[in-house]
């Protein structure tokens, strides 16, 4: 199922690298800059045309807001603010009574109900939301179906528990967007589906960010679709606090409420190392056995501080990523070992979610600084990040696809200096070099193709990312000469055969 959303918008600091109106990135011709508000920017003349119906009443009052911000970096309202605006704005443009507005209204609230932590944000998004559209009176509010503030509240619960994050179509988070069709989707932490924005080939623009709902697996006819609203690679406790806070409901799941003895989320390898792993100790259950062989792990005190310094470095070097990369960089790679002293296992919360921070940052660091260390460090870092997160999810699910996909892609990468001679202990190193770390490159992508068709759409080729995999194979064949048929059958995008019913 793929539907454009009702409405949708960049996060601030994506307004000047994507499109506003179709969500594309920029490409070498740049982007065109709406020159009265110099916020937008739009691909041509056609998407800007296109968003006018939007930007016009949005124009001003970007403009005002900018009048009177303080300093430039809150010159530009939230993306949940423009999203709200846009919601007031489309409901006047489409009438209140149109299904559209009507719509939108039948979305889910929990005003009645909403807990006490979710006060202060909703109260500062109201006052926030008020001045953007410029009114001054309560009475203004109504042409935009707005009669009381209980109906000002009912708005932005609504908001708060049913939009979505605006991905790209490699799941990097560019703004918000809200979709009522497919927000009637409930959550599972073991979901059955999922929902991207694949960017699809021979798609008109006007039809992008087209979002897509996609069946991780066989869903039986009266089964529902299940979807997750948080990450399920981190541990119960988390994803538990989150749904609490932002959607009022305590999961029951059978990930959370059976879950196995082990979860791989919270997972420490066997202090005896016989292979198999003991459950991470807590606060209030410090005993804690090897599933395999009964050990028990001594030095609980260490696992704990390092989950902590772990959990702190994580929160610390991801608010710094963009406005300081290499401080932390610097973090990751030092809090890295500390979590794998104390054993935790590779898809261990907080080791996957560092590996995965310090991947991201290796990969933007690359280009300025490729050298055959920082680029075997890459990959041996995008290894792991794979590694990890196939304990957890599931074969095709849209993060693992694009993992396994970074994998294959920095193999590809030419090396910069390969080693030369030929020392026979090299061939125990990972990565390898030359043609066996082609063949790697090349197997990696072709699982990750095959992955990318579940999670992204055979029918649409997988999306841009399926593309773009699909691309790099071609390459690496005609590179490694393989143009065996068993390879290319598994490219063709042949639609799979239908199960006997
Ligand atoms: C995006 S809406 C989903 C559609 C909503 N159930 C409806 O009927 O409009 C999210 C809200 O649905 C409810 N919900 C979703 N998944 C749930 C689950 N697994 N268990 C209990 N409530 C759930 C919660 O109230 C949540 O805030």
């Amino acid at each position: 199922m793929s539907v454009l959303p009702h409405v949708h918008v960049l996060s601030s600091s994506y307004l000047d690298q994507h499109c506003s109106s179709c969500s594309a990135p920029a490409t070498a011709a740049g982007l065109k800059r709406c020159p009265k508000c110099k916020r937008m920017h739009y691909c041509n003349q056609t998407c800007q045309n296109r968003d006018w119906a939007w930007h016009k009443h949005e124009c001003d009052a970007l403009q005002k807001w900018a009048a009177s911000a303080p300093s430039e970096d809150v010159a530009v309202p939230s993306d949940a603010v423009r999203c709200l605006g846009r919601v007031l704005w489309g409901s006047q443009k489409e009438g209140l009574d149109s299904p559209w507005a009507k719509e939108m209204r039948m979305m889910q609230s929990h005003r009645s109900t909403l807990p006490a932590s979710s006060f202060e944000s909703h109260t500062y998004l109201a006052h926030s939301l008020v001045r953007y559209m410029g009114v001054g009176s309560p009475g203004e509010l109504q042409s935009f179906g707005l009669y009381s503030v209980t109906d000002l509240v009912d708005l932005i619960s609504r908001f708060a528990t049913n939009a979505f994050t605006l991905a790209s179509p490699h799941l990097a988070p560019i703004g918000v967007c809200i979709a009522p069709t497919i927000a009637l989707a409930n959550h599972s932490c073991n979901p059955n589906a999922t929902i991207v924005f694949p960017g699809t080939p021979g798609t008109p623009k006007c039809k992008e960010p087209l979002l897509n709902l996609i069946a991780l697996r066989d869903i039986a006819p009266g089964k529902e679709i299940r979807v997750s609203y948080v990450d399920t690679t981190l541990p119960k406790q988390i994803r538990q606090k989150a749904l609490a806070e932002t959607y009022n409901f305590t999961c029951q799941c059978k990930l959370c409420s059976r879950p196995p003895l082990v979860d791989p989320r919270e997972a420490v390898w066997c202090p005896k190392q016989c292979g198999g792993v003991c459950p991470i100790p807590t606060e209030e259950d410090s005993l804690s056995r090897c599933v395999k062989c009964g050990a028990v792990v001594a030095d609980t005190d260490a696992i704990l501080d390092a989950t902590r310094i772990g959990q702190e470095a994580l929160d610390k070097a991801d608010s710094l990523q963009f406005s300081d990369a290499t401080k932390a960089k610097q973090l990751t790679t030092n809090v890295t070992p500390i979590l794998i002293s104390a054993g935790l296992a590779p898809s261990s919360h907080p080791l996957l979610a560092m590996t995965h921070l310090h991947l991201q940052l290796l990969i933007s660091a690359l280009p300025s600084a490729l050298s055959q260390e920082n680029l075997d460090d890459a990959v041996r870092t995008a290894a792991k990040y794979s590694a990890g997160l196939q304990s957890l999810l599931p074969k095709g699910h849209p993060t693992r696809a694009i993992a396994l996909g970074e994998v294959g892609k920095l193999l590809a990468v030419d090396e910069p200096a390969p080693p030369t001679g030929s020392d026979p202990a090299r061939a125990a190193i990972f990565p390898p070099s030359g043609a066996p770390r082609l063949k790697l490159a090349y197997e990696s992508l072709v699982r990750a193709h095959e992955e990318l068709l579940i999670g992204f759409g055979r029918e649409n080729g997988g999306g841009s990312a399926g593309r773009d995999v699909r691309e790099a194979v071609v390459r690496l064949e005609k590179e490694l000469g393989v143009w065996t048929a068993g390879v290319r059958n598994v490219l063709e995008d042949m639609p799979m055969p239908q199960r006997a019913r």
